[in-house]
């Protein structure tokens, strides 16, 4: 169940980063929490990846083991709650919510990332975030504790929530949806669908918005105005079509994507006085 030194950039959205030292695909919950078992016993650092849509994985790979969850995707519906598992891509969650008429999720239908991925940073988009519609989070604790808790816990804000600090692993998620009219809640859903295909660049490898909003700001406007659309390191370039992506152009490391992060970092304050905080999380050896 358990390999070793195993590419990740396919598993990533970018298509950047080495080796894992170990990686396990758990087909269940009771598999996932063995694998956390096998890197206590071998004393290995563990975390999580969900869709790869949110993370840049530097060159030098990941130490210890990582645990990919996108192959638990066990779903129910009854009536206006779905409780489903960590790795279902929230896509299809959007997706199934529209097929029965439940509303409440149409501004996940272009989020990229898993459940437990969209949980664990507050996923949003088009006004709508994960903390509107999530009741409860089933997590396994580094204590090794399956524990089932109400949103009230988790702490969530703009783009965090509080499972990174307390190390938890989402094992799964309950949403609460409104019942609402399924062509109401498909207009909905192919307007914002249209948004982000047409501002964003979907046609290359990228992590999305590479930065936050810092307040009373907005990250793609302040890189544009900096003049800085186009700019490209190595394999890595700040999007022409939307300027809070850095896209992959082919061959991108991840030390040309940092590079790049770091020169529109220091721009930008050079110009506008404005620190730009990395939204993207940075794993692994440089
Ligand atoms: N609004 C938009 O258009 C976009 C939004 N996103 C959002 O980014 C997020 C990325 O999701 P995804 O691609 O699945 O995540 P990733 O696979 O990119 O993982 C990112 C981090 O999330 C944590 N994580 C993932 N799954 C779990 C889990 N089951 N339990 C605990 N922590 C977990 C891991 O933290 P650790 O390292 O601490 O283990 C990991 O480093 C989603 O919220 C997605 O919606 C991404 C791109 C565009
Ligand atoms: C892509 C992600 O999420 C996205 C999400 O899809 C969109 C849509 O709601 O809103 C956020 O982007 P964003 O802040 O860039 O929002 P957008 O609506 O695209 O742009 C904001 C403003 O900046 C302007 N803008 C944007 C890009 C650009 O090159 N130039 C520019 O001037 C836009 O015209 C708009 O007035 C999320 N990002 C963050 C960090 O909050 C992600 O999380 O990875």
């Amino acid at each position: 169940m358990i390999q070793k030194n195993v590419p990740l950039k396919d598993y990533t959205y970018t298509k950047i980063g080495g080796n894992a030292d170990y990686l396990a695909i758990p087909e269940s919950i009771e598999e996932l929490t063995k694998a956390v078992t096998f890197a206590k016993k071998n004393n290995l650092p563990w975390m999580v990846l969900g869709n790869g849509s949110n993370v840049l994985i530097q060159d030098g790979g990941i130490e210890g083991l990582v645990i990919l969850t996108t192959s638990l995707t066990n779903m129910t519906i009854e009536h206006q709650l779905i409780t489903v598992e960590a790795g279902a891509p929230i896509i299809e969650v959007s997706r199934t919510a529209h097929d029965h008429s439940l509303s409440g999720l149409e501004f996940a239908c272009g989020i990229p990332g898993s459940v437990g991925g969209a949980v664990y940073m507050n996923a949003g988009a088009y006004g709508g975030e994960i903390k509107d519609v999530c009741t409860h989070v089933t997590v396994l604790t580094p204590e090794g504790e399956v524990k089932r808790l109400p949103a009230e816990e988790m702490a969530f804000d703009y783009r965090t929530s509080a499972i990174p600090e307390k190390n938890w692993i989402v094992l799964e998620a309950e949403f609460v949806l409104e019942e609402g009219e399924q062509h109401v809640i498909k207009a909905k859903m192919d307007e914002l669908t249209y948004l982000r295909e047409s501002k964003q660049p979907l046609e290359y490898p990228s992590c999305g918005s590479v930065f936050k909003r810092p307040p009373g700001h907005f990250a793609g406007k302040l890189i544009q105005d900096a003049n800085l659309q186009g700019v490209q390191i190595g394999g890595a370039q700040v999007s022409l079509k939307h300027a809070g992506f850095i896209v992959n152009k082919g061959d991108a490391t991840a030390k040309d994507y940092l590079n790049l992060v770091q020169h529109v970092q220091k721009t930008v304050k050079e110009k506008f006085g404005v620190d730009l905080e990395k939204e993207v999380r940075v794993i692994g050896r440089a």
